[in-house]
């Protein structure tokens, strides 16, 4: 496995080897000990998510807030997202910037996405199998959350806002303005 840095301190891409042959393929969609190593760190992830949406329904932005943060590492094992994470930690030299990653269920890549980032993705496949660790359990009152298309961060999703679908509870997250 591969971990490619980005534009935001500490946030990597991660490539597996993939093993194909004619029978399909093979990868360690996770292997603990090499990502840890590859790193630099170690982290305990304690709890597997799955989703499954439809072309266009915009999950996000999303993050746990103090202790209950969450550290990601998150994949598509069907279909095509743009996945974004923003950095919100206010002593990052990347603070206030995003980075956006293509993940398909073809080039099986995968987001490291630390604790202190909003996270979230659009899906631009008909349907999208999305899949992804975390290193804290899921705390619903410590839930926080930044609104898709905030004006300050200006995220392109690469679909027209009027076709990106959004549950309740996201179409009214506050800005970053008013976050910081
Ligand atoms: C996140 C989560 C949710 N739930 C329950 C709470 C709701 O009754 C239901 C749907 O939750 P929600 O609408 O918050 O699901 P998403 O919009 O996919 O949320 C996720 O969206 C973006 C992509 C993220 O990065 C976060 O992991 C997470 O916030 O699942 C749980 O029981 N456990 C959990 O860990």
């Amino acid at each position: 496995m591969r971990l490619i840095e980005t534009k935001l301190k500490d946030c990597f891409v991660v490539e597996p080897n993939v093993f194909a042959d004619d029978r399909g393929y093979f990868f360690e969609s996770y292997n603990e000990e090499k990502f840890n190593k590859a790193l630099g760190q170690n982290i305990n992830f304690v709890q597997d998510n799955e989703s499954f949406s439809s072309k266009g329904v915009l999950r996000g932005l999303h993050f746990q807030k103090g202790e209950f943060a969450q550290a990601k590492l998150v994949r598509v094992i069907k279909g095509e997202v743009l996945d974004v994470a923003v950095d919100l930690r206010p002593d990052s030299p990347s603070f206030g910037k995003y980075e956006s990653v293509v993940l398909t269920g073809e080039n099986k890549k995968q987001f490291f996405v630390p604790r202190g980032f909003a996270h979230g993705f659009v899906v631009l496949s008909d349907t999208a199998i999305f899949s992804y660790k975390c290193d804290n359990f899921y705390n619903k009152e410590s839930e926080g959350g930044l609104i898709f298309n905030d004006k300050t961060l200006n995220i392109d999703w690469k679909l027209p806002e009027s076709e990106c679908l959004l549950s309740e509870k996201d179409k009214i997250l506050p800005t970053f303005e008013t976050l910081f």
